[in-house]
C-alpha cells in the first residue's frame, strides 16, 4: 500500500501516524507535489470516423508524455501538472500538427533498444468488487494481466457475490472513489480506462469528467448473470447524459443497450452469447470489455481488439467448461489456458 509503514515500523510510531499518512523511509523520500487528478478531453467519441479518431488518441496519449517526461527529469511535479502538457498536445492534432503518431508503449519500446526496463502500458479498472471471484475487479485484474498490461483498480462497490447470486451490495464513498481515481491518474497516468459496475450517478459523472480524453471503454453493467440489479435507472440516466458521449467504445449486452436506449454507431459492440456449450459463464461481459481495453492499450484498432477480444472470451470459455466450481453459474476461466491439474505440483 502506498505511503504506509511496514507494520514494524507503525508500531515504532507509536500510533502517531492516522492510518494512510505517509511516513519516510530510509532510501524512499516522500514523493513532491500534492494530489490532483488530470483534466482530460474528449477525443474519440462515438460517432463518425472513429477509427481514424482512436488511432489519433492513442498517438496524443502517448505524446503528452514527452513534455511531462522532461518537466519530471528537472524534478518539477507541479509545474508538470499546471503546464496543460495534455491539452496542448490533444489540440495540436486536432489542428492537423503532423505529430508523427506513434503508438502508446514507444517510451518503453525505445528504452528496451538501450537494454533498459521495459513498461507495459497501465490499464485501469473502475467497477465493483465480486467476492466469488468471477466478475467485476478480479475478471478484470486477472484479465489485464493474461494480455500483458498492467492493471490498476479503483474500486466503486463491494459486493457479496457468489455463483447463485449478489447477496449484498455495499457503495464505496464518493470521496474514497475520487481519491482512489486521483492517485491512479496522477501517478501511473493510465492509456486506458475501463469501467464496469459504477454504482451511483455521480460516479458515473465524476468518471465522465476524469476520464474523457483517454482510451475509455464503458461495460455499462446493468444486471449480474444472476439476474441481480447492479444499476438504479439514475444510474443509466447519467449513463446516457453523461458517460457515453466521451466513451471510446461502449459494450452493453442486449438488455443494457435496450435500457440506453439503443445508442448506435463504431463505438457500441452489443456483445451476445456464442457457441461454446458452458454454464461457466459468469464474468464474460467483464473478460469481455477487459481484454478490448488492454488491445487497445497495446495499439490495435477498434475492430482488431474486439475480434480479439471475442477470440479471447471463447478460448477462455473453453479451458474452464468442464469446472465445477460452486453451486451455480461458474465463473469463465479468466486466465487458465489449459485443463492443468497435475501440471503444477
Ligand atoms: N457461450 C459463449 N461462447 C462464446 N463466446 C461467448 C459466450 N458467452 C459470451 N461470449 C463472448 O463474451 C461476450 C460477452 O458476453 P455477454 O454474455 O454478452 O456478457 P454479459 O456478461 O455482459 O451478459 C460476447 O459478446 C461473446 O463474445
Ligand atoms: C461487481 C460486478 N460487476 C459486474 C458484474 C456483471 O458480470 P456478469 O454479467 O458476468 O454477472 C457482476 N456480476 N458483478
Amino acid at each position: 500500500m502506498r505511503g504506509r509503514a511496514p507494520a514494524g515500523r507503525r508500531r515504532a510510531a507509536g500510533g502517531r501516524h492516522p492510518v494512510g499518512a505517509l511516513v519516510p523511509r530510509p532510501g524512499r523520500p516522500a514523493p513532491r507535489g500534492g494530489r490532483r487528478g488530470l483534466v482530460g478531453h474528449a477525443v474519440a467519441v462515438r460517432g463518425d470516423g472513429e477509427q481514424a479518431r482512436l488511432r489519433a488518441a492513442a498517438a496524443c496519449l502517448c505524446l503528452r508524455r514527452a513534455p511531462a517526461a522532461r518537466l519530471r527529469a528537472r524534478g518539477d511535479h507541479a509545474r508538470e501538472r499546471r503546464s496543460g502538457a495534455a491539452i496542448g498536445c490533444l489540440r495540436g492534432r486536432r489542428d492537423g500538427c503532423g505529430h508523427a503518431g506513434r503508438r502508446p508503449g514507444h517510451r518503453g519500446r525505445r528504452a528496451a533498444a538501450r537494454g533498459g526496463p521495459v513498461n507495459p502500458p497501465v490499464v485501469v479498472t473502475i467497477a465493483g468488487t465480486d467476492s466469488g471471484g468471477a466478475a467485476g475487479i478480479a475478471a478484470d485484474l486477472a484479465t489485464f494481466a493474461a494480455l500483458g498490461v498492467h492493471g490498476a483498480c479503483v474500486v466503486t462497490a463491494v459486493t457479496a457475490q457468489d455463483t447463485t447470486g449478489v447477496h449484498a451490495v455495499h457503495p464505496v464513498p464518493y470521496d474514497v472513489v475520487v481519491a482512489q481515481l486521483d492517485a491512479v491518474l496522477d501517478d501511473l497516468d493510465p492509456v486506458a480506462v475501463k469501467t464496469g459496475m459504477l454504482g451511483t450517478p455521480e460516479v458515473v459523472r465524476l468518471v465522465a469528467e476524469r476520464c474523457a480524453g483517454r482510451l475509455l471503454v464503458v461495460d455499462p453493467v446493468m444486471v449480474a448473470t444472476s439476474g441481480a440489479v447492479l444499476a438504479s435507472e439514475a444510474v443509466v440516466a447519467a449513463y446516457r447524459e453523461h458517460l457515453l458521449p466521451v466513451a471510446t467504445v461502449a459494450t452493453p449486452n442486449e438488455e443494457e443497450h435496450a435500457s440506453l436506449g439503443r445508442p448506435d454507431g463504431p463505438g457500441v459492440i452489443v456483445t451476445r452469447g456464442g457457441d461454446v456449450p458452458t454454464t461457466n459463464d459468469h464474468g464474460t461481459g467483464c473478460t469481455y470489455s477487459a481484454a478490448l481495453a488492454a488491445h487497445l492499450a497495446h495499439g490495435a484498432s477498434l475492430t482488431t481488439a474486439a475480434d480479439r477480444a471475442a477470440a479471447y472470451v471463447t478460448q477462455q470459455l473453453v479451458a474452464g467448461k468442464d469446472w465445477t466450481l460452486g453451486r451455480g453459474r461458474g465463473p469463465v476461466a479468466h486466465v487458465h489456458t489449459t485443463p492443468h491439474r497435475g501440471e503444477i505440483a
